[in-house]
């Protein structure tokens, strides 16, 4: 293939995408060695959830994708949002992609809104900054997003102290579709709140994400949570995306010793069974300033072999369109003894 062929099928590839994630790395100035070689993609109407425990990089990931990182961090990498690179974009151009392309919807909406603002006030701040709306006009968009997001507009203005916590969150929702992005992030965005409400949030979102056809990266620890609202997975450790596929593959049929340890850590939803005998992973991620040489899992592994411990596996096939970086993916895996907590433990 001569170089101008291959210059063509990289643009119709990257114009495909919505986002395309390529090879990103992110250290902080600490040394800590957060992401490490992340690709991923996502499609307008595809719901990409990134699953792993605390520590693993799942919001330094988020943060990368819209450049929200401290200064000092080191960055590189592609992230392309319909084919432009976000980490190479003039800052102009990233704040406008921060609320017109993608936005992020951040766990605990307390502390994201502000206190002292009418919740009408604060959705119809960036409408007005960047789509160059006139106060009227900003306010009555204001109105319908909310209603979008099933309050009253007249909850426009309330003070963020006036509503539920679940009413919180779906503001934050409507702040986040406020400039109509393309792109929705969500950091952990039902963690704070009750059974109940946590599914009348993933149900507006996958309803919303359907209706305006957005791509969406869902990130939480709750691996059962993600593979009902997703359509693929990527199980994250250790600052690597160690197995990713489709939703109900990676949840059901896991082939990486984590992601079966992940998913064997929550009640499977609607199986009674299970959500009495929910298992913990024992020992915890590694310090990303001090990683283990080899396969980074290898100290929580049961089934790691001599070489886990000095090499270090790459995403391989093990299943369709499913890939997992584990010497033994595509085998039948033993199951990863686990600790079981006498009570249905969630982690943090
Ligand atoms: N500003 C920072 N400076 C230095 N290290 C950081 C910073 N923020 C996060 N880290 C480290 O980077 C690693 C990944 O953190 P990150 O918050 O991305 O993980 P996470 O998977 O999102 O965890 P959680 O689910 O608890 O939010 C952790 O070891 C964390 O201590």
């Amino acid at each position: 293939m001569n170089s101008a062929n291959k210059v063509t099928e990289t643009k119709v590839t990257t114009e495909q995408r919505l986002l395309d994630v390529r090879n990103l790395e992110v250290t902080y100035a600490s040394g800590a060695a957060a992401v490490r070689g992340v690709n991923l993609s996502v499609d307008a109407g595809q719901k990409l959830g990134v699953a792993g425990e605390s520590g693993c990089g799942k919001s330094t990931l988020a943060l990368a994708l819209l450049r929200l990182l401290p200064a000092g961090t080191k960055v590189t990498g592609e992230v392309l949002l319909d084919g432009e690179d976000v980490l190479t974009m003039k800052w102009g151009k990233v704040r406008a992609v921060r609320w017109a392309g993608a936005s992020i919807v951040f766990q605990g909406a307390m502390h994201s809104l502000n206190a002292v603002h009418r919740i009408g006030d604060q959705i119809a701040e960036p409408i007005l900054l960047h789509k160059k709306a006139t106060q009227a006009g900003a306010r009555k968009k204001a109105g319908e997003l909310l209603e979008q997001v099933g309050l009253p507009a007249a909850r426009a203005e309330a003070y963020p102290h006036e509503l539920s916590g679940g009413q919180r969150q779906r503001v934050m929702i409507a702040m986040a579709l406020a400039c109509d992005p393309r792109l929705i992030i969500a950091d952990e965005p039902t963690t704070a709140l009750d059974v109940m409400i946590q599914a009348q949030i993933l149900r507006l979102i996958e309803q919303l994400v359907a209706e305006q056809d957005l791509g969406l990266i869902m990130i939480s620890h709750d691996l059962a949570v993600l593979s009902d609202t997703c359509d693929r997975l990527a199980v994250m450790y250790a600052g690597r995306v160690v197995e990713e596929g489709p939703a109900s593959e990676v949840y059901e049929n896991a082939q990486h010793p984590y992601g079966k340890a992940l998913s064997a850590a929550f009640p499977r939803i609607g199986d009674a069974a299970s959500r009495f005998a929910p298992r913990g992973l024992p020992g915890d991620p590694p310090d990303p300033s001090l990683l283990p040489t080899g396969c980074t899992f290898h100290p929580r592994c049961t089934v790691a072999l001599d070489s886990c411990t000095t090499e270090d596996q790459a995403l391989r096939d093990a299943g369709p369109r499913h890939r997992a970086a584990c010497v033994h993916a595509g085998a039948q895996l033993p199951a990863q003894p686990t600790s079981a907590p006498a009570t249905a433990e969630r982690a943090p």
